[in-house]
């Protein structure tokens, strides 16, 4: 039986949305879900993104899996599409408050904005070496400019999850990095034992910095919202860039916070419906 979907963006970060509110259960294996998102044989997608019921009195859960069939924890471009999702299928404008979405990484609250934006409070950084995972460190220490042998060479890396594990290093020239080469490297790297997405920074100024990046479970992406979150932080932690900063993506900026107040990451960034379909 056909299943509906709808295909949206978050600056070129594209997912299936599929409106799974009647169970708990995705309806697509992650077997499918790989087919789904082949770019020839299928719909063609970075991964597809579940609207589940409610958990523990949140509005709905958010489940996904990326292009190869691996579950994520989260996803930060995902999340700002689901939210215009949400309001399409209840077919109400809900800029006045937020969503609260159960995932793996936490409640996110995503929120449309009045410009038609999303805005998601993205929750703490976790910083310990226990937390990313990664073995780099010992496990209560925070990684920060850590050296790492990558494809023949010595990174500095910081890591920092957003629930999802990310490995931050900071480069003179982000249009020089081979990611095709190195990106899988890092992403199966050893100290890694849950794999990690890496992001690779330019910093412009103080409020801006320049982003590419390789997603664990699905390569090269146009973008990554929870990466943009983690490099932000690892920028302030290095004494690279102030809390607030745009980051300027392949598909598009992001303007992140850190905020000194509650210590929470904010995202703000476009979210694209592109078509609907059944499959
Ligand atoms: N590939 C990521 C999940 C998607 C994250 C990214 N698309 C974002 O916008 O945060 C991971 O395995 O952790």
């Amino acid at each position: 039986m056909a299943i509906e979907f709808t295909k949206y963006h978050g600056l070129g970060n594209d997912f299936i949305l599929i409106d799974n509110r009647s169970s708990l259960t995705p309806v697509l294996t992650p077997e499918k879900a790989v087919q789904w998102c082949d770019r020839h044989f299928g719909i063609g997608a970075d991964g597809v993104i579940f609207a589940l019921p409610g958990q523990n009195g949140t509005d709905y859960t958010m489940r996904i899996f990326n292009s190869d069939g691996s579950e994520p924890e989260m996803c930060g471009n995902g999340i700002r599409c689901l939210a215009v999702f949400l309001t399409d299928l209840e077919g109400i404008s809900r800029t006045k408050d937020k969503y609260h979405i159960h995932t793996l990484a936490g409640v996110i609250a995503p929120q449309l904005t009045d410009d038609g934006q999303v805005k998601v409070d993205m929750g703490e950084p976790r910083l310990l070496a226990e937390e990313i995972p990664t073995t780099l460190s010992p496990s209560e220490f925070q990684v920060i400019n850590q050296p790492l042998e990558v494809a023949g060479k010595t990174w500095d890396v910081t890591c920092v999850s957003m629930g999802n594990p990310h490995c931050i290093t900071f480069v003179e020239d982000v249009a020089a990095i081979n990611l095709e080469s190195i990106g899988s490297q890092f992403e199966n790297h050893p100290v890694f034992p849950k794999k990690t997405n890496t992001e690779f920074i330019e910093i412009v100024n103080r409020n801006y910095l320049k982003m590419r990046v390789w997603e664990r479970g699905a390569g090269i992406t146009l973008a990554c919202g929870t990466g943009a979150c983690a490099s932000l932080v690892a920028g302030v932690l290095n004494d690279k860039c102030d809390r607030t900063a745009t980051i300027e993506l392949p598909g598009g900026p992001l303007e992140i916070e850190w905020s000194e107040l509650d210590n929470r990451i904010y995202m703000t960034g476009p979210a694209e419906r592109v078509f609907t379909g059944k499959y």
